[in-house]
């Protein structure tokens, strides 16, 4: 089933965006049900979301790679008690077993008590925590930020802002505060959630015309952990309710973590004084991983997964896969699934055979020429600029920018950069190598900017 499972969440992440797939699939367990397979929802949202638009999908892999009938079972994960549970599966008919009216109404019953007496709805995936976070330089401050407040909520740093690229690791930080609270304090009122839930819940309010029910359900919460934020750019409806929201759990001394792709001040179309109160707590950044951090995440990821990978293996895929954790991930499972399905073991050619797309299109995409029109979108300056003369800052420092990473992504000598950047010096290349490390050190936003184009030009 694990096989199975590790198949399945490789083709969806080819298929899916980063985002859909982080949000609807990745939450989703499976086991092996009654009936077939079951797939488990963290909660309501995400079930009747892959219900609408990837239980299909999910049955038809089930076919292929199962030989199974397709049927599969879409139910709850969590709160919910064995009585009830059944009545979800009656209630959402994925699964056809048939229940006499009665049960169901007792059922019923029984999951209303349920839910009541539950904390509220916390959308908590116990899988992301602490003890599974690998640390090293590119989180640590983050991960001791996280691990402060969920040990002293409202109290440490109020609200928590965490910010990188993406597949660094952010969602996992906020899920593993949540669990590590709902450790000490089972009783305590917490809700995870992705900031285009908030939304959408913005939307319903607004529809149902249930703004107090809104209200109260978000205003009476211990801890918020809201991810992604920059979801609310130009929603000026659900910035509103955020605003409302924000300062009610801030006065009562109640703990708000938020992530972001990007620093506070530079959320695009999300309104100033939201933006500025994002800044009053502490603001940390999670970088991608260096090289040794990414081969111990591989060793851990593959230990969870009870596989045997050695450290020559996963030293050639954290070479292979830079910029996120997430395609580190995808890159491992792929060699798990390669390895298990024809029974080979796990050596540098397997791993070069499974892993050999993704090596061919690093291989073709990271070019001088891409480097430069990445860095030139991202300034909002002309590529002519890169080849240019003109010292004005404006342009020197992105073609400097441009110049450090040609040199850090490709296999271009000093001499070669200069020729592709209008014919300069190699000392001029060199220059802005050591001026571009210089600043990467002190300036943590120019050092974010750079992060950020990485993962650009090496996705
Ligand atoms: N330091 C780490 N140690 C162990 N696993 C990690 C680490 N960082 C990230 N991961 C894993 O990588 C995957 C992607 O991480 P996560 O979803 O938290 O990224 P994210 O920063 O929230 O991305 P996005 O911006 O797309 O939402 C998850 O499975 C997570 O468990």
């Amino acid at each position: 089933m694990e096989n199975f499972w590790s198949i399945c969440l490789s083709r969806f992440q080819q298929e899916l965006s980063a985002q859909q797939f982080n949000t609807w699939i990745k939450p989703l367990r499976v086991e092996t049900g009654e009936h077939g397979l079951r797939v488990l929802a963290p909660n309501r949202f995400v079930q009747q979301w892959v219900r609408d638009r990837f239980l299909q999908r999910i049955e038809s892999l089930a076919e292929e790679l199962l030989n199974s009938s397709g049927r599969v079972e879409l139910v709850l994960m969590d709160h919910v008690p064995a009585a009830a549970k059944d009545v979800v599966q009656e209630s959402q008919p994925v699964s056809q077993s048939a229940t006499k009216p009665a049960a169901i109404s007792n059922a019923a019953k029984s999951l209303a008590q349920a839910r009541k007496h539950a904390p509220a709805g916390s959308g908590l995936n116990p899988s992301f925590n602490f003890d599974n976070f690998v640390t090293g330089r590119a989180n640590q401050l983050a991960r001791a930020a996280a691990l402060q407040v969920a040990e002293n909520p409202g109290t440490a740093y109020n609200p928590l802002f965490i910010y990188g690229g993406v597949g660094l690791g952010k969602t996992h930080l906020l899920q593993a505060i949540g669990n590590h609270l709902k450790l000490q304090r089972p009783d305590a009122k917490i809700r995870y959630l992705h900031a285009e839930r908030y939304v959408s819940d913005v939307v319903k309010a607004y529809e149902n015309k249930s703004f107090d029910e809104f209200k109260q359900q978000y205003h009476s919460l211990d801890l918020l952990l809201i991810d992604d934020i920059q979801f609310f750019a130009k929603k000026n409806r659900t910035q509103e309710e955020f605003f409302y929201a924000f300062n009610s759990l801030i006065e009562a001394k109640k703990q708000i973590i938020i992530t972001c792709d990007t620093y506070p001040k530079e959320i695009a179309d999300v309104d100033e004084r939201l933006r500025t109160r994002f800044s009053w707590g502490l603001t940390v950044a999670v970088e991608p991983p260096e090289l040794e951090m990414r081969v111990a995440i591989l060793l851990k990821k593959a230990e969870a997964a009870r596989f045997l990978l050695h450290e020559d293996v996963a030293f050639f895929i954290a070479k292979q896969v830079r910029s996120s954790v997430r395609e580190l991930e995808g890159a491992l499972n792929r060699i798990i699934a390669m390895s298990n399905f024809t029974g080979r073991d796990a050596d540098v050619n397997l791993a070069k055979e499974a892993l050999k797309d993704l090596i061919a299109v690093r291989g073709r995409q990271v070019t001088i020429e891409n480097i430069q029109k990445t860095v030139a979108d991202y300034y909002k300056i002309k590529v002519a600029e890169m080849y240019s003369k003109k010292r004005s800052r404006n342009f020197a420092r992105p073609r400097q920018i441009a110049m450090a990473l040609a040199r850090e992504l490709t296999n271009h000598s000093f001499p070669e950069i200069g020729e592709a950047f209008g014919g300069r010096h190699h000392t001029t290349v060199m220059h802005a190598c050591d001026e571009i490390e210089q600043l990467r050190q002190n300036d943590h936003i120019l050092a974010r900017d750079i992060a950020f184009l990485v993962q650009v030009i090496r996705d």
